[in-house]
């Protein structure tokens, strides 16, 4: 569904980007985690046209889309969820939704109900008269996976939907990820929060300082000694295993 062939962007002086290389295959939950200031967020803008690339090719569908306009590649399925959650706040939460709905149905009543369908899967069906100032930090994450999911996407890229949610918050928000996903959208997420990564993934990514630095089934990944050297410093994996045979 997706490839990303040796992708680089650089902002100034810094390869935010570096030579990324990655795949995500049709049906697949596929998760990018890495440390602060890895790049993460810049690959997944760059993939989805938000960046104009200084390298490397992406192709979608089939179809190679490097260089394309955000909107062409929305429109062509692929769409992306922000860390910094921006409703239109004094519209409803129902109205939010058709915003999205709009792109997949132009007439207002089918774009309207489909709201509707897409605030039932995301569990937000008792909220739709809210207006969006008033959600929780929950229901605002909810809300901007509502409005991406309304576009009708092949393929959705979430960035971080579940910083800021309590343990319960987090349980859920993987059930509705799993079932979007059984629904037939493909899921490329980032997301730190590793309790939903191993759930979740069915492949992962590890990026840091803007290179693909490991990639593998999530239990390899999580005990791969250059993934543990990047979350916890130079010599981690090391006094880690030493720790272990010591205990
Ligand atoms: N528009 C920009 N202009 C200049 N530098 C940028 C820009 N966007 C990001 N950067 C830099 O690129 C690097 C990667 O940032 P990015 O936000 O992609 O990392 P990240 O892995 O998503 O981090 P986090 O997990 O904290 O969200 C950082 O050093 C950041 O300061």
């Amino acid at each position: 569904m997706l490839k990303v062939e040796g992708l680089t962007k650089i902002f100034g002086g810094l390869r935010a980007v570096d030579n990324a290389s990655l795949e995500v295959g049709e049906g697949r939950i596929v998760a990018l985690i890495g440390p602060n200031g890895a790049g993460k967020t810049t690959l997944f803008a760059s993939i989805a046209g938000f960046h104009p690339i200084d390298a490397g090719r992406v192709t979608f569908a089939g179809q190679d889309i490097t260089g394309w306009p955000v909107h062409r590649i929305a429109r062509a399925g692929m769409v992306r969820t922000f860390q910094i959650t921006q409703p239109f706040a004094k519209l409803s939460v129902h109205e939010n939704i058709a915003v999205g709905a709009y792109q997949k149905y132009p007439q207002r009543a089918q774009a309207w109900e489909h709201a509707r369908a897409i605030a039932q899967q995301v569990g937000m069906a008792n909220l739709l008269d809210q207006p969006a100032a008033d959600l929780t930090v929950a229901g605002r994450k909810r809300l901007e996976l509502a409005r991406t999911l309304a576009t009708g996407p092949k393929l959705l890229l979430l960035d971080e939907v579940m910083a800021g949610l309590n343990p319960s918050e987090i349980v859920e928000i993987i059930g509705i990820i799993r079932k979007i996903r059984d629904s037939g959208v493909t899921v490329l997420l980032i997301e730190h929060v590793m309790q939903a990564v191993m759930n979740l993934s069915d492949f992962i990514y590890v990026l840091s300082y803007g290179k693909i630095i490991a990639e593998g089934a999530p239990r390899d990944v999580v005990s791969n000694p250059a993934v543990i050297e990047a979350y916890l410093g130079q010599g981690a994996a090391d006094r880690i295993a030493t720790e272990a045979s010591h205990a």
